[in-house]
């Protein structure tokens, strides 16, 4: 798979059941991803949503699905919490009474929400790791930071990392860096997309036809992005590498700078860091 950046490949599925609460975009990114990485089996997949249309874009991947976020605590072994940062403490308010906190892990994708008060609505003892993953985890591409919660154990770690792995890089951190982590790869992807939209529409106002500006436009952040990750090379090396003496890429660069374009992309990680932390803040 060429746009693959996972690390390990999955050489045996786990015979565990994987719950979701919330069946949104998330949900169906890692899910779909799960199942075509060969890890997990669609079957062995139940995921809980209170829309009905949600619930039939899930059958048609194939997993089980329900409105009963309860069935889905009582049939999991591991549990995703997928649904918006809002709607956490209600949803584990809801399931705590049914929650075996010796063999369930509770995995919460949640921006923002911190795992303290992840625990705090769950029976003392309970195991749970807060992780930022991201769409390409549906592309085999995603990028997700896992910090663990004070009762998880090395297998509950191993668990998750083995899952995201197949899905993408799974990076291991403290979970006071995990906003900062949304702020550049959680919502990461949006910003690409927004560049590869825009490098598109510049083709086509420079005469070329929409679906070659696009292709080309994706195609070069994904041969960029390889380029970063498999040469080890510090990007502005790279960049320099590009830019030839009087010629056309020191051109742009040039507006590029003037118009801010870096101080306007850290300025965009860290509005994202600061809403991360608002967002936990109110839950
Ligand atoms: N999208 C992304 O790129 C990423 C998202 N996340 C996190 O993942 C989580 C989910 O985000 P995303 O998938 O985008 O959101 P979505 O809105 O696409 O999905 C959430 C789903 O949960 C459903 N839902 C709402 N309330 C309940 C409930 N009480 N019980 C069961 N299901 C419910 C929603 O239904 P309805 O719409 O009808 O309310 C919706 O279908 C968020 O916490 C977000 O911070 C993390 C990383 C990346
Ligand atoms: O926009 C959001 O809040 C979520 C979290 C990271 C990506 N999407």
């Amino acid at each position: 798979m060429d746009v693959a950046t996972n690390t390990k490949g999955a050489e045996e599925q786990i015979n565990k059941m994987v719950g979701f609460i919330g069946g949104g975009r998330m949900a169906q990114a890692m899910a779909k991803g799960f199942i075509s990485s060969g890890l997990v089996r669609a079957k062995n997949i139940l995921v809980s949503d209170n829309s009905e249309e949600m619930l039939h874009i899930l059958e048609d991947i194939g997993v089980n699905t329900t409105t009963s976020n309860k069935e889905v605590v009582q049939k999991s072994d591991l549990i995703v919490i997928a649904v918006k940062p809002n709607v956490v403490g209600k949803v584990l308010k809801e399931v705590a009474s049914l929650v075996v906190p010796e063999k369930q892990l509770f995995v919460s994708i949640a921006a923002g929400v911190t795992i303290k008060s992840i625990e705090q609505n769950l029976p003392a003892g309970t195991h749970v790791v807060r992780v930022m993953p991201n769409t390409p985890a549906l592309v085999q591409a995603g990028a997700a930071v896992m910090a663990s919660g004070s009762n998880a154990v090395l297998e509950d770690t191993a668990l998750v990392q083995a899952l995201l792995r197949t899905v993408g890089i799974c990076e291991e951190s403290s979970e006071s860096l995990l906003d900062a982590v949304t702020g550049v790869s959680g919502s990461g992807p949006a910003y690409a997309f927004a560049a590869i939209e825009s490098l598109s529409d510049g083709g086509v106002k420079m005469g070329l036809p929409r679906d070659l500006a696009t292709k080309l436009a994706a195609q070069t952040l994904l041969g960029a992005a390889k380029m970063v990750l498999e040469t080890g090379k510090h990007p502005g090396q790279l960049k320099d590498e590009v830019c030839s003496p009087s010629g056309t890429t020191i051109a742009a660069m040039h507006v590029l700078e003037k118009k801010g374009f870096r101080g306007i992309l850290m300025d965009a990680v860290e509005a994202a860091t600061l809403r991360a932390k608002e967002l936990g803040a109110s839950n």
